[in-house]
């Protein structure tokens, strides 16, 4: 556990998505992992990560029923708020950042990321604390082609990088940087900071930290599981 001593930490965690990709009737962030749901994975590895962590949860405007209902079942009661969705992650993000008080640092991170190790989130806070932002990522390890299937061409991996989340950020840095008109360009938290010219440190991700985005991912992270209890 981080112990934040004077220090004040948050986290935003967005599950305002509808998992089309996934392409189930019921969100991906409210299925069972291993007897629960996905989404109450997330939180706990947050709430187990650091001491009095501030936690806003974001949720699909039409699901708020679905996640009180899912609390109530699960005795679920690690204290977060809650807000709605929007169209965009962009949208969700910026709700979420409303709901969290003064504090140093926030985190922003996927609600389906339900896997990401206390160890990996406190070194993302630490890093953020000593550089301003923090971001965790992974080398890409396969050939890379760009182009069409007829037409292509072999690129460079070097220096190339997955990125994950959480993503942490200076709070006051965080929050100009979601005062911004959207932009399509931005595809994660980082994209939204450097616009307006803050700078991005990267720290070392682990392949674990997995996004559920389709059904084999959820299978996936049962093995993940399974293989940390045997
Ligand atoms: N408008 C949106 C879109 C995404 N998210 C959240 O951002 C995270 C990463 O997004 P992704 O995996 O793409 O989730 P979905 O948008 O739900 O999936 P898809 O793109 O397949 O529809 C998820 O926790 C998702 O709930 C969100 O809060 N609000
Ligand atoms: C934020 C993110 O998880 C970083 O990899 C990713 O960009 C989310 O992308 P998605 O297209 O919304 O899944």
């Amino acid at each position: 556990m981080l112990k934040t001593i004077e220090s004040k930490y948050g986290v935003v965690i967005v599950a305002g998505g509808s998992g089309k990709r996934f392409g189930n009737e019921i969100p991906k962030q409210f299925l069972t992992l291993n007897q629960y749901p996905v989404l109450m994975h997330t939180i706990r590895q947050f709430s187990q990560s650091i001491e009095k962590i501030e936690i806003a949860v974001v949720l699909p405007e039409n699901h708020h029923e679905t996640w009180k209902r899912l609390c109530a079942a699960y005795d679920f009661n690690i204290p977060h708020h809650i807000s709605s969705g929007g169209t965009e992650r962009f949208y969700s993000v910026k709700n979420g950042l409303e709901k969290i008080a003064d504090c140093e640092l926030i985190g922003i991170h996927d609600g389906v990321r339900p896997l990401t190790p206390h160890k990996l989130i406190q070194q993302c806070f630490e890093s953020a604390g000593r550089h301003g932002s923090c971001v965790p990522v992974m080398p890409v390890t396969d050939s890379l082609r760009k182009g069409n299937y007829q037409q292509n061409k072999p690129i460079s991996r070097e220096n190339l990088y997955r990125v994950q989340t959480p993503q942490v950020f200076r709070q006051n840095w965080i929050i100009k940087a979601y005062e911004q008109e959207f932009d399509p360009a931005f595809t994660d938290d980082a994209t939204v900071l450097e616009k307006l010219g803050y700078p991005v440190f990267l720290t070392d991700g682990t392949e674990k930290n997995i996004k559920i985005t389709k059904p084999e991912d959820l299978n996936l992270a049962a093995f993940y599981l399974k293989e940390q209890h045997t």
